[in-house]
Protein backbone atom coordinates (compact mmCIF):
# COMPACT_ATOMS: atom_id res chain seq x y z
CA UNK A 1 0.00 0.00 0.00
CA UNK A 2 1.41 3.45 -1.06
CA UNK A 3 2.26 5.49 2.34
CA UNK A 4 2.09 9.54 2.23
CA UNK A 5 4.54 11.08 3.89
CA UNK A 6 5.69 14.76 5.45
CA UNK A 7 7.64 16.95 3.08
CA UNK A 8 9.92 18.57 5.70
CA UNK A 9 13.17 20.39 4.85
CA UNK A 10 13.11 18.67 1.26
CA UNK A 11 12.39 15.51 2.30
CA UNK A 12 10.36 13.06 2.58
CA UNK A 13 9.73 11.37 6.49
CA UNK A 14 7.66 9.52 8.01
CA UNK A 15 5.64 10.14 11.31
CA UNK A 16 8.00 9.31 14.27
CA UNK A 17 4.90 7.37 16.01
CA UNK A 18 4.51 5.42 13.04
CA UNK A 19 0.60 7.10 13.37
CA UNK A 20 -0.45 6.55 10.16
CA UNK A 21 -4.67 7.31 8.84
CA UNK A 22 -6.43 6.02 5.72
CA UNK A 23 -6.60 8.30 2.54
CA UNK A 24 -9.78 6.98 1.06
CA UNK A 25 -11.66 6.74 -2.64
CA UNK A 26 -14.77 8.44 -1.99
CA UNK A 27 -16.26 6.80 -5.33
CA UNK A 28 -15.69 3.38 -3.78
CA UNK A 29 -14.94 3.58 -0.31
CA UNK A 30 -11.78 1.63 -0.92
CA UNK A 31 -8.13 3.04 0.91
CA UNK A 32 -5.86 4.72 -1.80
CA UNK A 33 -3.48 4.85 0.80
CA UNK A 34 -1.88 5.41 4.30
CA UNK A 35 -0.72 8.60 5.68
CA UNK A 36 1.53 9.54 8.42
CA UNK A 37 0.10 12.20 11.03
CA UNK A 38 2.51 14.63 12.33
CA UNK A 39 2.78 15.17 16.25
CA UNK A 40 4.19 18.08 17.64
CA UNK A 41 7.79 17.05 16.43
CA UNK A 42 7.41 16.86 13.09
CA UNK A 43 5.25 20.12 12.99
CA UNK A 44 7.96 21.49 14.80
CA UNK A 45 10.41 20.57 12.48
CA UNK A 46 8.86 21.78 9.74
CA UNK A 47 8.10 25.17 11.07
CA UNK A 48 12.14 25.01 11.80
CA UNK A 49 13.03 24.07 8.75
CA UNK A 50 10.83 27.15 7.28
CA UNK A 51 12.20 29.65 9.33
CA UNK A 52 15.80 28.50 8.40
CA UNK A 53 15.16 28.76 4.90
CA UNK A 54 14.24 32.65 5.76
CA UNK A 55 17.63 33.15 5.99
CA UNK A 56 19.00 30.42 3.43
CA UNK A 57 19.40 31.24 -0.49
CA UNK A 58 15.61 32.01 -0.62
CA UNK A 59 15.95 35.15 1.36
CA UNK A 60 19.56 35.87 -0.53
CA UNK A 61 17.53 35.37 -4.02
CA UNK A 62 16.50 38.43 -6.82
CA UNK A 63 13.34 38.91 -7.51
CA UNK A 64 13.80 37.67 -10.82
CA UNK A 65 15.62 34.52 -9.60
CA UNK A 66 12.65 33.95 -7.14
CA UNK A 67 9.78 34.62 -9.68
CA UNK A 68 11.39 32.42 -12.08
CA UNK A 69 11.63 29.42 -9.89
CA UNK A 70 8.41 29.92 -9.15
CA UNK A 71 7.28 29.59 -13.17
CA UNK A 72 9.39 26.48 -13.13
CA UNK A 73 6.72 25.09 -10.32
CA UNK A 74 4.21 26.39 -12.59
CA UNK A 75 5.97 24.56 -15.63
CA UNK A 76 6.45 21.30 -13.07
CA UNK A 77 2.24 21.08 -12.63
CA UNK A 78 2.00 20.72 -16.28
CA UNK A 79 4.68 18.52 -16.93
CA UNK A 80 2.59 16.18 -14.17
CA UNK A 81 -0.72 17.23 -15.05
CA UNK A 82 -1.81 13.84 -14.96
CA UNK A 83 -0.42 12.37 -12.24
CA UNK A 84 -2.22 15.64 -10.29
CA UNK A 85 -5.33 14.88 -12.17
CA UNK A 86 -4.78 11.13 -10.97
CA UNK A 87 -4.16 12.33 -7.61
CA UNK A 88 -6.77 14.94 -7.18
CA UNK A 89 -9.49 12.84 -8.63
CA UNK A 90 -8.69 9.61 -6.47
CA UNK A 91 -8.69 11.60 -3.67
CA UNK A 92 -12.20 13.35 -4.39
CA UNK A 93 -14.13 11.58 -6.36
CA UNK A 94 -14.83 14.55 -8.47
CA UNK A 95 -15.05 13.96 -12.22
CA UNK A 96 -11.78 14.33 -14.45
CA UNK A 97 -13.32 16.31 -16.84
CA UNK A 98 -13.59 18.81 -14.13
CA UNK A 99 -10.56 18.64 -12.51
CA UNK A 100 -8.47 18.45 -15.91
CA UNK A 101 -10.02 21.67 -16.77
CA UNK A 102 -10.66 23.64 -13.20
CA UNK A 103 -8.50 21.98 -10.82
CA UNK A 104 -5.05 20.90 -11.85
CA UNK A 105 -5.03 24.35 -14.55
CA UNK A 106 -5.33 26.52 -11.58
CA UNK A 107 -2.60 24.87 -9.60
CA UNK A 108 -0.08 25.96 -12.22
CA UNK A 109 -1.60 29.04 -13.16
CA UNK A 110 -1.67 30.29 -9.08
CA UNK A 111 1.94 30.43 -9.33
CA UNK A 112 2.45 31.93 -12.28
CA UNK A 113 -0.10 35.44 -11.79
CA UNK A 114 1.71 36.01 -8.09
CA UNK A 115 4.96 35.91 -9.72
CA UNK A 116 4.15 38.66 -12.37
CA UNK A 117 2.02 40.58 -9.97
CA UNK A 118 4.97 40.75 -7.37
CA UNK A 119 7.47 41.97 -10.27
CA UNK A 120 4.97 44.87 -11.46
CA UNK A 121 3.24 46.00 -8.29
CA UNK A 122 4.32 49.35 -7.29
CA UNK A 123 4.51 51.40 -3.37
CA UNK A 124 4.42 54.42 -2.65
CA UNK A 125 6.34 57.28 -1.54
CA UNK A 126 5.43 60.65 -0.37
CA UNK A 127 7.63 63.62 -0.57
CA UNK A 128 7.22 66.01 2.89
CA UNK A 129 7.86 69.17 3.89
CA UNK A 130 10.15 69.74 7.16
CA UNK A 131 10.63 72.97 9.01
CA UNK A 132 14.46 73.23 7.73
CA UNK A 133 13.36 73.59 4.49
CA UNK A 134 15.30 70.23 3.46
CA UNK A 135 12.07 67.86 2.96
CA UNK A 136 11.94 64.53 3.64
CA UNK A 137 11.36 61.33 1.46
CA UNK A 138 8.98 58.35 2.93
CA UNK A 139 8.96 55.30 0.52
CA UNK A 140 7.22 52.14 1.37
CA UNK A 141 8.63 48.69 0.46
CA UNK A 142 7.43 45.43 1.26
CA UNK A 143 9.04 42.42 2.91
CA UNK A 144 7.98 38.73 3.36
CA UNK A 145 6.58 37.67 6.43
CA UNK A 146 7.75 35.01 7.62
CA UNK A 147 6.34 31.44 7.66
CA UNK A 148 3.02 31.35 6.77
CA UNK A 149 0.84 28.28 8.05
CA UNK A 150 -1.14 26.91 5.46
CA UNK A 151 -4.48 25.13 6.22
CA UNK A 152 -6.23 24.38 2.88
CA UNK A 153 -9.55 22.30 2.58
CA UNK A 154 -10.63 19.05 0.58
CA UNK A 155 -13.21 20.59 -2.09
CA UNK A 156 -10.50 22.30 -4.48
CA UNK A 157 -7.77 20.99 -2.83
CA UNK A 158 -4.59 21.79 -4.90
CA UNK A 159 -6.41 24.96 -6.42
CA UNK A 160 -6.45 26.42 -2.76
CA UNK A 161 -3.85 25.59 -1.61
CA UNK A 162 -1.69 26.97 -4.60
CA UNK A 163 -4.31 29.96 -3.96
CA UNK A 164 -2.25 30.62 -0.57
CA UNK A 165 1.21 29.18 -1.37
CA UNK A 166 1.94 30.90 -4.79
CA UNK A 167 1.32 34.53 -3.24
CA UNK A 168 3.22 33.32 -0.46
CA UNK A 169 6.17 31.96 -1.74
CA UNK A 170 6.08 34.97 -4.69
CA UNK A 171 6.49 37.38 -1.75
CA UNK A 172 9.47 35.69 -0.53
CA UNK A 173 7.97 33.78 2.52
CA UNK A 174 8.22 29.98 3.33
CA UNK A 175 5.69 27.89 3.62
CA UNK A 176 4.45 24.74 6.07
CA UNK A 177 1.64 23.60 4.67
CA UNK A 178 -1.38 21.22 6.18
CA UNK A 179 -3.90 19.83 3.46
CA UNK A 180 -7.29 18.37 4.35
CA UNK A 181 -6.67 14.67 5.54
CA UNK A 182 -9.35 14.02 3.13
CA UNK A 183 -6.88 14.92 0.43
CA UNK A 184 -3.10 14.31 0.89
CA UNK A 185 -1.80 13.70 -2.27
CA UNK A 186 -1.58 16.26 -4.65
CA UNK A 187 0.19 18.55 -1.64
CA UNK A 188 2.64 16.07 -1.16
CA UNK A 189 3.20 15.61 -4.90
CA UNK A 190 3.84 19.25 -5.04
CA UNK A 191 7.41 18.89 -2.70
CA UNK A 192 8.64 16.81 -5.67
CA UNK A 193 7.62 19.67 -7.95
CA UNK A 194 9.22 22.19 -5.84
CA UNK A 195 12.63 20.46 -5.58
CA UNK A 196 12.88 19.70 -9.29
CA UNK A 197 11.95 23.18 -10.20
CA UNK A 198 14.86 24.11 -7.70
CA UNK A 199 12.80 25.30 -4.36
CA UNK A 200 15.33 25.53 -1.46
CA UNK A 201 14.89 22.68 0.77
CA UNK A 202 13.06 24.16 3.77
CA UNK A 203 10.67 26.40 1.52
CA UNK A 204 7.73 24.61 1.00
CA UNK A 205 6.79 21.72 3.80
CA UNK A 206 3.82 19.79 3.97
CA UNK A 207 2.55 17.91 7.03
CA UNK A 208 0.11 15.36 7.32
CA UNK A 209 -3.30 15.18 9.69
CA UNK A 210 -6.22 16.34 11.62
CA UNK A 211 -7.59 19.48 12.70
CA UNK A 212 -8.13 19.46 16.33
CA UNK A 213 -5.15 17.89 18.77
CA UNK A 214 -3.23 16.89 15.33
CA UNK A 215 -1.37 19.00 13.10
CA UNK A 216 -3.52 21.43 11.98
CA UNK A 217 -3.83 22.70 16.00
CA UNK A 218 -0.10 22.19 16.34
CA UNK A 219 0.94 24.12 13.78
CA UNK A 220 -1.91 26.88 14.07
CA UNK A 221 -0.37 27.43 17.88
CA UNK A 222 2.90 27.29 16.87
CA UNK A 223 4.59 30.44 18.06
CA UNK A 224 6.95 30.05 15.35
CA UNK A 225 4.66 30.73 12.58
CA UNK A 226 4.20 34.46 11.68
CA UNK A 227 0.67 33.76 9.75
CA UNK A 228 -1.83 31.62 9.34
CA UNK A 229 -3.85 30.98 5.81
CA UNK A 230 -7.44 28.95 5.91
CA UNK A 231 -9.93 28.09 4.25
CA UNK A 232 -13.00 26.12 5.38
CA UNK A 233 -15.62 25.84 7.52
CA UNK A 234 -16.49 28.92 10.21
CA UNK A 235 -16.14 27.24 13.25
CA UNK A 236 -12.68 26.00 12.50
CA UNK A 237 -12.07 29.86 11.32
CA UNK A 238 -13.34 30.73 14.88
CA UNK A 239 -10.54 28.39 16.68
CA UNK A 240 -8.01 29.43 14.23
CA UNK A 241 -8.45 32.93 15.14
CA UNK A 242 -8.49 32.35 19.03
CA UNK A 243 -4.79 30.32 18.14
CA UNK A 244 -3.63 32.86 16.10
CA UNK A 245 -4.70 35.75 18.94
CA UNK A 246 -1.38 34.00 21.01
CA UNK A 247 1.34 36.02 20.07
CA UNK A 248 -0.52 38.14 17.94
CA UNK A 249 0.03 36.70 14.55
CA UNK A 250 -1.94 37.56 11.67
CA UNK A 251 -4.67 35.96 9.42
CA UNK A 252 -6.45 35.31 6.77
CA UNK A 253 -10.12 33.32 6.67
CA UNK A 254 -11.92 32.49 3.42
CA UNK A 255 -14.68 30.78 5.57
CA UNK A 256 -17.96 29.02 4.26
CA UNK A 257 -21.54 30.99 3.23
CA UNK A 258 -25.15 30.58 2.32
CA UNK A 259 -24.84 32.03 -1.00
CA UNK A 260 -28.27 33.64 -2.77
CA UNK A 261 -28.97 33.03 -6.21
CA UNK A 262 -31.17 36.09 -7.31
CA UNK A 263 -33.47 35.65 -10.41
CA UNK A 264 -35.80 38.46 -12.06
CA UNK A 265 -38.52 37.78 -14.86
CA UNK A 266 -36.57 39.96 -17.08
CA UNK A 267 -33.27 37.58 -17.13
CA UNK A 268 -32.30 35.26 -19.97
CA UNK A 269 -33.77 31.90 -18.58
CA UNK A 270 -31.72 29.80 -20.01
CA UNK A 271 -28.60 31.38 -18.49
CA UNK A 272 -29.86 31.51 -15.51
CA UNK A 273 -31.12 27.66 -15.47
CA UNK A 274 -26.92 27.21 -16.55
CA UNK A 275 -25.34 28.98 -14.04
CA UNK A 276 -27.44 28.23 -11.20
CA UNK A 277 -27.19 24.72 -12.19
CA UNK A 278 -23.30 24.77 -12.18
CA UNK A 279 -23.52 27.07 -8.81
CA UNK A 280 -25.86 24.40 -7.44
CA UNK A 281 -24.44 21.19 -8.25
CA UNK A 282 -20.67 21.98 -9.62
CA UNK A 283 -18.03 19.58 -7.59
CA UNK A 284 -21.32 17.73 -6.17
CA UNK A 285 -22.14 21.25 -4.64
CA UNK A 286 -18.76 21.10 -2.64
CA UNK A 287 -17.58 24.47 -3.65
CA UNK A 288 -18.14 28.20 -0.96
CA UNK A 289 -18.91 30.44 -3.78
CA UNK A 290 -21.88 27.79 -4.41
CA UNK A 291 -25.93 28.75 -4.63
CA UNK A 292 -27.95 26.79 -1.78
CA UNK A 293 -30.59 29.48 -1.54
CA UNK A 294 -32.31 31.04 -4.94
CA UNK A 295 -34.82 33.63 -5.11
CA UNK A 296 -36.98 33.81 -8.27
CA UNK A 297 -39.31 36.35 -9.05
CA UNK A 298 -42.97 35.00 -9.10
CA UNK A 299 -43.86 35.17 -12.67
CA UNK A 300 -41.39 32.70 -13.65
CA UNK A 301 -41.05 30.54 -10.60
CA UNK A 302 -42.54 27.56 -12.05
CA UNK A 303 -40.95 27.57 -15.43
CA UNK A 304 -38.02 28.45 -13.82
CA UNK A 305 -37.99 25.38 -10.90
CA UNK A 306 -39.32 23.04 -13.46
CA UNK A 307 -36.30 23.80 -16.20
CA UNK A 308 -34.06 23.37 -13.10
CA UNK A 309 -35.87 19.81 -12.03
CA UNK A 310 -35.14 18.72 -15.76
CA UNK A 311 -31.80 20.04 -16.41
CA UNK A 312 -30.74 18.44 -12.84
CA UNK A 313 -32.38 15.02 -13.61
CA UNK A 314 -30.16 15.04 -16.97
CA UNK A 315 -27.04 14.98 -14.87
CA UNK A 316 -25.25 11.89 -14.99
CA UNK A 317 -23.43 10.83 -12.04
CA UNK A 318 -20.25 9.22 -12.48
CA UNK A 319 -16.45 7.75 -11.15
CA UNK A 320 -13.83 10.43 -12.20
CA UNK A 321 -13.04 7.99 -15.21
CA UNK A 322 -16.10 8.47 -16.75
CA UNK A 323 -15.96 11.20 -19.65
CA UNK A 324 -19.74 11.76 -19.09
CA UNK A 325 -20.17 12.34 -15.86
CA UNK A 326 -21.29 15.79 -14.63
CA UNK A 327 -21.17 15.07 -10.94
CA UNK A 328 -19.20 12.72 -8.80
CA UNK A 329 -19.77 11.56 -4.93
CA UNK A 330 -19.35 13.96 -2.02
CA UNK A 331 -15.94 13.81 -0.56
CA UNK A 332 -16.84 11.32 2.32
CA UNK A 333 -19.19 8.84 3.92
CA UNK A 334 -18.89 10.74 7.00
CA UNK A 335 -19.72 14.57 5.10
CA UNK A 336 -22.29 12.56 3.27
CA UNK A 337 -23.87 11.49 6.87
CA UNK A 338 -24.09 15.21 7.14
CA UNK A 339 -25.69 15.92 3.76
CA UNK A 340 -28.40 13.65 4.29
CA UNK A 341 -29.16 14.57 7.55
CA UNK A 342 -30.03 17.91 5.57
CA UNK A 343 -31.99 16.40 3.46
CA UNK A 344 -33.60 14.57 6.45
CA UNK A 345 -34.07 17.73 7.61
CA UNK A 346 -36.12 19.97 4.89
CA UNK A 347 -38.66 16.87 4.59
CA UNK A 348 -39.28 17.32 8.41
CA UNK A 349 -39.60 20.93 7.85
CA UNK A 350 -42.09 20.45 5.41
CA UNK A 351 -40.35 21.14 2.00
CA UNK A 352 -41.64 19.84 -1.47
CA UNK A 353 -39.21 17.72 -2.84
CA UNK A 354 -38.97 18.92 -6.54
CA UNK A 355 -35.99 16.18 -7.16
CA UNK A 356 -33.34 14.01 -5.53
CA UNK A 357 -33.41 14.05 -2.13
CA UNK A 358 -31.89 10.47 -1.22
CA UNK A 359 -29.28 8.14 -2.71
CA UNK A 360 -28.88 7.43 -6.09
CA UNK A 361 -28.52 3.33 -7.41
CA UNK A 362 -24.98 3.12 -8.17
CA UNK A 363 -23.30 -0.35 -9.72
CA UNK A 364 -21.88 -2.72 -7.32
CA UNK A 365 -18.05 -1.27 -7.81
CA UNK A 366 -18.94 1.70 -6.57
CA UNK A 367 -21.52 1.04 -3.73
CA UNK A 368 -19.58 1.96 -1.05
CA UNK A 369 -19.08 5.44 -2.13
CA UNK A 370 -20.35 8.42 -0.90
CA UNK A 371 -23.14 8.81 -3.62
CA UNK A 372 -25.51 11.20 -3.28
CA UNK A 373 -28.51 12.75 -5.80
CA UNK A 374 -28.74 15.79 -6.58
CA UNK A 375 -31.33 17.70 -4.67
CA UNK A 376 -34.19 20.99 -4.88
CA UNK A 377 -36.66 22.09 -2.69
CA UNK A 378 -39.32 24.50 -2.44
CA UNK A 379 -41.63 25.33 0.60
CA UNK A 380 -39.54 26.05 3.38
CA UNK A 381 -39.32 28.58 5.83
CA UNK A 382 -36.80 30.92 5.82
CA UNK A 383 -35.99 29.69 9.33
CA UNK A 384 -35.13 26.42 8.61
CA UNK A 385 -31.91 24.85 9.15
CA UNK A 386 -31.99 23.62 5.64
CA UNK A 387 -31.85 27.90 4.39
CA UNK A 388 -29.97 28.91 6.98
CA UNK A 389 -26.73 26.28 7.37
CA UNK A 390 -24.13 25.91 5.04
CA UNK A 391 -24.78 22.31 3.57
CA UNK A 392 -22.43 21.87 1.16
CA UNK A 393 -23.92 19.46 -0.66
CA UNK A 394 -25.38 19.38 -4.63
CA UNK A 395 -28.87 20.68 -3.64
CA UNK A 396 -30.98 24.29 -3.37
CA UNK A 397 -34.18 25.72 -1.85
CA UNK A 398 -36.28 28.06 -4.37
CA UNK A 399 -38.03 30.26 -3.20
CA UNK A 400 -40.18 33.30 -4.84
CA UNK A 401 -40.08 36.83 -4.37
CA UNK A 402 -42.57 39.40 -5.89
CA UNK A 403 -40.27 42.69 -5.26
CA UNK A 404 -36.41 43.88 -5.92
CA UNK A 405 -36.87 45.27 -2.09
CA UNK A 406 -37.87 41.50 -0.83
CA UNK A 407 -35.39 40.12 -3.00
CA UNK A 408 -32.54 41.87 -1.69
CA UNK A 409 -33.92 41.75 2.31
CA UNK A 410 -33.90 37.62 1.59
CA UNK A 411 -29.92 37.48 0.28
CA UNK A 412 -28.62 39.63 3.15
CA UNK A 413 -31.28 37.64 5.83
CA UNK A 414 -28.22 35.22 7.43
CA UNK A 415 -25.20 36.81 8.53
CA UNK A 416 -22.66 35.60 5.38
CA UNK A 417 -21.51 37.51 2.70
CA UNK A 418 -19.39 35.35 0.70
CA UNK A 419 -21.10 35.71 -3.12
CA UNK A 420 -23.88 35.76 -4.81
CA UNK A 421 -25.31 35.64 -8.54
CA UNK A 422 -27.86 37.82 -9.93
CA UNK A 423 -29.72 37.13 -13.10
CA UNK A 424 -31.31 39.92 -15.14
CA UNK A 425 -31.17 41.53 -18.02
CA UNK A 426 -32.21 45.21 -16.98
CA UNK A 427 -28.38 46.24 -16.65
CA UNK A 428 -29.09 49.12 -14.32
CA UNK A 429 -30.95 46.82 -12.15
CA UNK A 430 -28.60 44.48 -11.77
CA UNK A 431 -26.44 47.09 -10.78
CA UNK A 432 -28.00 48.75 -8.54
CA UNK A 433 -29.03 45.28 -6.73
CA UNK A 434 -25.17 44.08 -6.93
CA UNK A 435 -24.30 47.31 -4.89
CA UNK A 436 -26.87 46.42 -2.42
CA UNK A 437 -26.70 42.32 -1.63
CA UNK A 438 -23.81 42.02 1.49
CA UNK A 439 -21.29 39.85 -0.42
CA UNK A 440 -18.25 39.89 -1.43
CA UNK A 441 -18.42 38.79 -4.24
CA UNK A 442 -21.03 39.18 -6.73
CA UNK A 443 -21.75 37.44 -10.53
CA UNK A 444 -24.14 38.99 -12.66
CA UNK A 445 -25.03 37.01 -15.26
CA UNK A 446 -22.44 34.17 -14.63
CA UNK A 447 -21.08 32.00 -11.75
CA UNK A 448 -17.31 31.19 -10.98
CA UNK A 449 -16.10 33.49 -13.38
CA UNK A 450 -12.43 34.11 -12.32
CA UNK A 451 -10.29 36.73 -12.89
CA UNK A 452 -7.60 36.34 -10.57
CA UNK A 453 -6.57 39.33 -10.17
CA UNK A 454 -9.33 40.68 -8.79
CA UNK A 455 -10.48 41.10 -4.69
CA UNK A 456 -11.65 37.05 -3.33
CA UNK A 457 -13.13 36.65 0.41
CA UNK A 458 -16.02 37.36 1.87
CA UNK A 459 -18.17 39.72 3.97
CA UNK A 460 -19.82 38.94 7.69
CA UNK A 461 -18.87 35.75 9.12
CA UNK A 462 -17.64 34.47 5.76
CA UNK A 463 -13.96 35.34 6.26
CA UNK A 464 -11.55 38.35 6.96
CA UNK A 465 -9.41 39.94 4.33
CA UNK A 466 -8.87 39.39 0.87
CA UNK A 467 -7.30 37.09 -1.56
CA UNK A 468 -6.23 37.46 -4.98
CA UNK A 469 -4.23 40.54 -6.92
CA UNK A 470 -2.01 42.89 -4.91
CA UNK A 471 -4.68 41.89 -2.04
CA UNK A 472 -2.40 38.64 -1.57
CA UNK A 473 0.08 40.70 -1.11
CA UNK A 474 -1.32 42.79 1.78
CA UNK A 475 -1.53 39.35 3.33
CA UNK A 476 2.01 37.89 2.73
CA UNK A 477 4.37 40.80 3.07
CA UNK A 478 4.81 43.70 5.55
CA UNK A 479 4.73 46.88 4.39
CA UNK A 480 7.57 48.99 5.92
CA UNK A 481 8.05 52.66 5.80
CA UNK A 482 11.18 54.59 5.27
CA UNK A 483 11.63 57.97 6.40
CA UNK A 484 14.55 60.20 5.00
CA UNK A 485 15.74 63.30 6.22
CA UNK A 486 16.94 65.11 3.12
N1 LIG B 1 -14.01 25.87 1.04
C1 LIG B 1 -14.83 25.92 2.03
O1 LIG B 1 -15.41 26.91 2.33
C2 LIG B 1 -15.00 24.69 2.82
C3 LIG B 1 -16.04 24.59 3.71
N2 LIG B 1 -16.18 23.48 4.42
C4 LIG B 1 -17.34 23.40 5.32
O2 LIG B 1 -16.93 22.80 6.51
C5 LIG B 1 -17.73 21.65 6.78
C6 LIG B 1 -16.91 20.63 7.52
O3 LIG B 1 -15.84 20.17 6.73
P1 LIG B 1 -14.42 19.95 7.39
O4 LIG B 1 -13.51 19.19 6.52
O5 LIG B 1 -14.64 19.41 8.77
O6 LIG B 1 -13.90 21.45 7.41
P2 LIG B 1 -12.81 22.10 8.30
O7 LIG B 1 -12.92 23.56 8.23
O8 LIG B 1 -12.84 21.49 9.66
O9 LIG B 1 -11.45 21.59 7.61
C7 LIG B 1 -10.68 22.34 6.76
C8 LIG B 1 -9.22 22.23 7.19
O10 LIG B 1 -9.06 22.72 8.52
C9 LIG B 1 -8.34 21.77 9.30
N3 LIG B 1 -8.75 21.93 10.69
C10 LIG B 1 -9.88 21.49 11.30
N4 LIG B 1 -9.89 21.85 12.60
C11 LIG B 1 -8.74 22.54 12.83
C12 LIG B 1 -8.17 23.16 13.98
N5 LIG B 1 -8.77 23.15 15.17
N6 LIG B 1 -6.98 23.76 13.85
C13 LIG B 1 -6.35 23.80 12.65
N7 LIG B 1 -6.82 23.21 11.54
C14 LIG B 1 -8.01 22.59 11.62
C15 LIG B 1 -8.72 20.45 8.68
O11 LIG B 1 -7.81 19.44 9.04
C16 LIG B 1 -8.68 20.81 7.20
O12 LIG B 1 -7.34 20.84 6.73
C17 LIG B 1 -18.22 21.22 5.42
O13 LIG B 1 -19.38 20.48 5.53
C18 LIG B 1 -18.44 22.54 4.76
O14 LIG B 1 -19.68 23.08 5.15
C19 LIG B 1 -15.31 22.43 4.31
C20 LIG B 1 -14.26 22.48 3.44
C21 LIG B 1 -14.07 23.61 2.59
O1 LIG C 1 -10.23 30.80 -6.04
C1 LIG C 1 -11.16 30.28 -6.65
O2 LIG C 1 -11.34 30.45 -7.84
C2 LIG C 1 -12.10 29.37 -6.00
C3 LIG C 1 -12.33 29.38 -4.75
C4 LIG C 1 -13.24 28.46 -4.16
C5 LIG C 1 -13.30 28.35 -2.84
O3 LIG C 1 -12.62 29.18 -2.08
C6 LIG C 1 -14.01 27.27 -2.14
O4 LIG C 1 -14.82 26.58 -2.72
O5 LIG C 1 -13.69 27.10 -0.98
Amino acid sequence: MKEIKHHINGQYVSSCSSRLFDNVNPANGKIISKVHEAGREEVDAAVKAARAALRGPWGKMTLDERTSILHKVADGINARFDEFLEGECLDTGKPKSMASHIDIPRGAANFKVFADMIKNVPTESFEMPTPDGTGALNYAVRRPKGVIGVISPWNLPLLLMTWKVGPALACGNTVVVKPSEETPTTTTLLGEVMKEAGVPDGVFNVVHGFGGDSAGAFLTEHPQVDGITFTGEIGTGEVIMKAAAKGIRDISLELGGKNAGVVFADCDIDKAIEGTMRSAFANCGQVCLGTERVYVERSIFDEFVGRLKEAAEGMKIGPPDDAEADMGPLVSLNHREKVLSYYQKAVDDGATVVTGGGVPEMPEALAGGAWVQPTIWTGLPEDSAVITDEIFGPCCHIRPFDTEEEAIELANSLPYGLASAIWSENITRAHRVAGQIEAGIIWVNSWFLRDLRTPFGGSKQSGIGREGGVHSLEFYTEMKNICVKL
